[in-house]
């Protein structure tokens, strides 16, 4: 199938044509490495620095402050490295529960190496508390890390205001803006924002090239350690066709951030018409603080799964949940966070427009989907909500520990001037950050690992672990 009405620009946009006409060039012509002495590897060298002018354009930064990389993946990965890397001796992370994968998963994997991470919630329009993110930042807070704006529902964090308060605490502030460069506007040279990643392949560039900005003055230790390319910070030749094409993308996003009208009234006008046409429907996510080409839509009481191959069989293509978890049965994460009932977590479709969207393709939408979730609620069985449950086992083992570690562990830690820090339980893993605990001898973490540890398996359960810093 290469003809389809593409609805899935949130997954991968399509290569722009005046892109592949950049960045032909660099695959067949020019080909010399940018790091040679000669002429022939210079002038690709200089093609790299304009293509840093244009991604540094886009985003009001300066191009000493770009590095670029090999997807939004590495982009987040080399920045909570980097941030952590360069501060020691802070062991505490902030994030949010809706985060891509690429956030979430370092983050778990951050956490098995005796990080501490703290994962905020949303309300059931995906917005984050402020005041939630003030009372989680200590001073042992190394990161804060979070996204610009959500893939599934397109809802924008207040970046702005979240990196202020970072800024009290002393901690970075690492904002994944995969989703958002090229659809909101931003001026990093007035931005609380210390490192922000991005991914050509989202605005209308290849995949496998992103960039990565990081402040003038914040120590960026490599993630990629090999040859001084990119001033020292990231290893390895330039995937050179991929950048140039990445510098074109922007500059076009760059023009294009004044049209995004035309996205937003076909995304408008496509969503008012199901939900007016289609009964037992929501907008998932809050209408106000939103991407201006993307629409969550909840058809109640029908499966997801059900909704996407009848629609692939008219040749659209839309997406429920993130491509990376969707074809699994199990429900969005980030429609999980936003606590919303079984019923809308199962039908949920999110529709994702760009620049090349045209009125007759949404108009066929409008026409088809009607016909699909009439069709589907006749012929299978009506997704119900579950009923509240009691908490589970994993919760009172959650409770139970909580109570020991507060009502006897602190206690007896204070009577030396001790104190734990931060806590969090995840399975049969409890982990500690000691406070007070590394100044005497060099095996006081140790030996306070194991009396809490002997505690937990003594009360609560001999499976338990425990990982103390
Ligand atoms: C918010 C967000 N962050 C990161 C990524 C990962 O980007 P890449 O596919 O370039 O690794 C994606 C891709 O879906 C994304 O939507
Ligand atoms: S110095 Fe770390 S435990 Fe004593």
């Amino acid at each position: 199938m290469t003809d389809c009405i593409y609805l899935d620009n949130n997954a991968t946009t399509k290569i722009d044509e005046e892109v592949i006409g950049a960045m032909m060039p660099y695959l067949t012509i020019y080909y010399g490495n940018p790091s040679s002495m000669h002429s022939f590897g210079g002038q690709v060298a200089k093609a790299v620095q304009k293509a840093r002018e244009q991604v540094a354009a886009l985003l009001g930064a300066e191009h000493s402050e770009i590095i670029f990389t090999s997807c939004g993946t590495e982009g987040d990965n080399a920045a909570i490295c980097a941030a952590l890397t360069a501060q020691p001796d802070k062991h505490h992370i902030i994030t949010t529960e809706v985060e891509h994968s690429a956030v979430l998963n370092f983050c778990k994997h951050l956490e098995k190496q005796g990080y501490s991470v703290t994962y905020l919630g949303v309300d059931s329009q995906g917005r984050l508390d402020l005041g939630e993110v003030q009372a989680a930042l200590t001073g042992n807070t190394a990161l804060v890390t979070m996204m610009y704006a959500n893939n599934e529902t397109g809802v924008i964090f207040p970046v702005e205001e979240v990196g202020k308060l970072a800024k009290e605490y002393g901690a970075l502030f690492h904002v994944d803006a995969v989703q958002a460069v090229g659809k909101v506007p931003m001026d990093m040279s007035k931005s609380s924002i210390d490192l922000l990643t991005l991914s050509g392949h989202k605005l209308h560039a290849p995949k496998g090239v992103g960039a990565l900005y990081a402040r003038k003055g914040i120590n960026f230790p490599a993630f990629m350690i090999g040859g001084h390319q990119e001033r020292g910070r990231r290893g390895g030749t330039e995937n050179v066709p991929g950048i140039i094409a990445l510098g074109k993308a922007c500059e076009l996003a760059q023009s294009h951030l004044e049209n995004l009208s035309h996205e937003r009234q076909l995304r408008d006008y496509l969503e008012t018409s199901l939900l007016t046409l289609i009964s037992d429907t929501v907008v998932n996510g809050t209408t106000e603080e939103r991407l201006a080409n993307t629409t969550n839509i909840a058809f109640k009481y029908v499966e997801g799964e059900g909704i996407l191959s009848s629609l692939n069989q008219y040749g659209i293509c839309a997406s429920a949940g993130s491509a990376c978890t969707s074809g699994s049965m199990e429900p969005s994460h980030v429609l999980k966070a936003m606590g919303l009932p079984n019923s809308v977590l199962q039908g949920s479709i999110r529709f994702s427009l760009s620049r090349y969207t045209t009125q007759e393709e949404i108009n066929r939408v409008i026409e088809i989907v009607p016909d699909i979730i009439s069709h589907l609620r006749s012929i299978t069985p009506r997704i119900e909500d579950e009923t509240t449950s009691s908490p589970t086992k994993e919760q009172e083992k959650a409770n139970l520990i909580q109570q020991i570690l507060e009502e006897e562990v602190k206690p007896f830690l204070a009577q030396d001037g001790g104190d734990i820090d931060l806590y969090d339980i995840e399975g049969d893993l409890v982990k500690v950050v000691l406070k007070g605990a590394c100044d005497a001898c060099p095996s006081s973490t140790a030996t306070l690992k194991l009396a809490i540890e002997a505690r937990l398996k003594d009360r609560v359960d001999p499976e338990l672990t425990v990982i103390a810093v």
